[in-house]
This record gives C-alpha cells, sequence and structure tokens, in this order.
C-alpha cells in the first residue's frame, strides 16, 4: 500500500503554498504516496494560481484559524498557522492516520511571535513526541551532514559541545540511519571544531579535549567513526566518497558546504523521532513568494525520501 504523507503548508506568507501545489501535481509523487495536505484549503489555491496551476486534486485536513496572509509578509498570524499545520501533522503521524510527515519551510521568527517557544520544527517536534535529543540531518547526493550543534549563537557553540552531546548525536543518528537507509556500517567523518584540527593545540583544544575523547568512545561502541578532521577539507573527502556522512560542530560549518553543492534538491531529515519527518533544505523565500518562481524540487525530495522510509517502516 501507497504510504500516507501528512504535508505541511509550511509559513503561509512564504512559498510553501507554491511548492505543494507543484509537488500534488507531480506524476512521479502521487505514484510514490498518498499525499494527504495540513492548512487552509484558501491558501493552497492561492499557491497555485501563483503557480498558474490548476486547483489540486488532493486530500486535505484543515487546520489552524482564519487569518488574512500576504505573500512576503511573516506575521503573528503567520507564524500561529505554520505551528498548527506542524501539530496536525505530528497528531495524524502519532495516531497512525500517516506514516510520515514532511514540512514546507517555516519562519522561526514568525514562529515564536505567533505564540510558539520552540527554535523551529525539530525543537518543536521533539517537544510534541518527548524527544530529548532530535538529530537533524542534511542529505544530497553529494553530501550528508549532522550537526551537533543547530539552532544557537555561534559565541555559544565551544561552551555547548561536549563529549556527551557528541557521542549521542552521532549514536542517534547512526541507529536511525542503519534502520532506514540499510547502510550496514556508515561510515562517519567527525569535522573538528578548529582551524586545522587545532594544529595540535595552537588554535584550540576541544579536539584533544571533547572531540577525540567522544570519537574513541564512539570506536569502542562499534561506530565507524573517524576524525577529527581539519574542517576546510573533510567536506571535500565526503563528496568524493570518502565517508557517508560528516558529524559537524555547528549549523553552518556543514549546512554552508551542504546547500553549496545540493541546494535545490537536498533534504532535511529529523532522526530519532518516533516518526518519520522529512523537509526541505531551503527557508521560506519571502522575497519570491507569491510570484511562482520557487523550485520544488527539494519538497519533492524531502516526499521521496519520506515515501522510501515509511515503505521501510510499515512494509507491506
Ligand atoms: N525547513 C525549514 O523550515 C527552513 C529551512 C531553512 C531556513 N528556514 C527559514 O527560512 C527563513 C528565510 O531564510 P533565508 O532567507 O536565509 O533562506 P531561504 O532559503 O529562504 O532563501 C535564500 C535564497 O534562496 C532562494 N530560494 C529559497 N528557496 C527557493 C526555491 N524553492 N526556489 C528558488 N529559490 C529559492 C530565495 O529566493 C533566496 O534568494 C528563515 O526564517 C529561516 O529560519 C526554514
Ligand atoms: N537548519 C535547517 C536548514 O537550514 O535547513 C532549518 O533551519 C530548518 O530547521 P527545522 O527543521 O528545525 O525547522
Amino acid at each position: 500500500m501507497k504510504p500516507t504523507i501528512a504535508l505541511t503548508l509550511g509559513d503561509p506568507a512564504g512559498v510553501g503554498p507554491e511548492i505543494v501545489a507543484r509537488i500534488c501535481h507531480d506524476e512521479e509523487v502521487r505514484a510514490a504516496c498518498r499525499l494527504l495536505v495540513i492548512g487552509r484549503s484558501m491558501l493552497l489555491s492561492a499557491g497555485a494560481l501563483a503557480c498558474n496551476l490548476p486547483e489540486p486534486e488532493v486530500d486535505m485536513v484543515e487546520a489552524g484559524q482564519g487569518a488574512e496572509i500576504k505573500p512576503g509578509l511573516p506575521s503573528a498570524a503567520s507564524g500561529r498557522q505554520a505551528g498548527a499545520f506542524i501539530e496536525k501533522a505530528c497528531e495524524l503521524c502519532l495516531n497512525g492516520q500517516a506514516q510520515a510527515m514532511v514540512t514546507a519551510p517555516i519562519s522561526k521568527e514568525a514562529l515564536q511571535k505567533g505564540g510558539y517557544a520552540d527554535t523551529g520544527h525539530t525543537t518543536m517536534l521533539a517537544r510534541l513526541t518527548g524527544v530529548k535529543r532530535p538529530v537533524m540531518m542534511l542529505a544530497g547526493s553529494h553530501l550528508k551532514v549532522i550537526p551537533v550543534t543547530v539552532h544557537v549563537a555561534i559565541k555559544d557553540v565551544p561552551g555547548l559541545l561536549t563529549r556527551e552531546l557528541i557521542i549521542e548525536t552521532a549514536q542517534v543518528a547512526m541507529a536511525d540511519i542503519i534502520k532506514f537507509f540499510g547502510i550496514k556500517n556508515p561510515r562517519l567523518a567527525v569535522a573538528a571544531l578548529n582551524p586545522h584540527a587545532g594544529e595540535q593545540g595552537l588554535f584550540g583544544d576541544e579536539e584533544s579535549r571533547v572531540i577525540e575523547p567522544a570519537v574513541q568512545y564512539l570506536r569502542e561502541k562499534g561506530i565507524n567513526a573517524q576524525g577529527p578532521f581539519s574542517p576546510d577539507t573533510v567536506f571535500f573527502r565526503a563528496s568524493k566518497g570518502e565517508f557517508d556522512f560528516v558529524l559537524c560542530m555547528y549549523h553552518d560549518q556543514g549546512l554552508i558546504p551542504m546547500k553549496l553543492l545540493n541546494f535545490y534538491d537536498g533534504v532535511n531529515v529529523t532522526l530519532g523521532l518516533p516518526l518519520i519527518r522529512t523537509s526541505v533544505d531551503h527557508g521560506t523565500a519571502y522575497d519570491i513568494a507569491g510570484t511562482g518562481k520557487a523550485r520544488a524540487d527539494s519538497l519533492k525530495s524531502a516526499v521521496m525520501l519520506a515515501a522510501k522510509m515509511a515503505k521501510k517502516a510499515f512494509p507491506d
């Protein structure tokens, strides 16, 4: 049976309604899964109109309160709706009405203006499902990266990086990667924090103090982790096939190379949840919202991957 995918519209002031409308007309997507769009039908219609597409014929679950939304203008109301769509999709996955959820982009600022304390989907879904350590993975055909610290100020990164956090992040990620992606012994490269991996302590000691002991522990536990490697070359090496995944010490360390190589078809996957969630790798693109210019490739990759993961988790 085709898995049902709960697909949220994202922040309604962003490009979400447009890319969702595009996906609803995609034959390959329709063959791989049953889409269940979560949002407001008026928004989906407006997205289709902006893209010059016919009204999508798709199952829909109405969620959120009605509000006046203007493309390109995020607000408390758009954030509130975006949050309600995520809550509904999560609920449908937890009660078995959907086998996976895929999210169109939201703005963390609008979400917070809308009354949510979360810093994005990842932390919101962790809160809703009672998970302590959700793990973000950005997966592209050339590069797959897993940041250890995520939406935090750069000045806070060294203080947040602990041996335990690195170990837990890697263990959660590897467990789900083995389960969903069928890779038996994933080759995990661990990036250093400092230039040239600290150059033997000349430029910082996080490598010897925190990262090396974590890698050592992971290896003792049977995880094929290597490093810490110089951040300036480890992504090149991984992109050429030497490693399957790179564990990164902070958000931009991993997401810059990943988006540079895979912006249009990259997928954001949340690991460690009791449900399957994938998302686009791009943001709300307010600068082009309402113009019909947004590409739906990343959303298509996210839906196709979610369908594949759901088939693995819920075989016929
Ligand atoms: N999955 C998510 O929910 C997610 C992911 C990343 C960023 N965000 C949020 O999005 C907001 C805006 O972030 P940003 O401006 O840094 O990044 P962005 O990805 O929204 O935009 C960066 C540039 O890429 C272009 N772009 C983005 N998506 C595109 C698409 N599908 N087709 C064509 N061009 C596209 C935009 O027009 C813009 O020029 C922020 O609030 C951020 O937190 C959300
Ligand atoms: N760091 C993610 C990215 O750039 O793709 C992103 O902001 C989305 O985060 P959530 O999945 O937590 O909303």
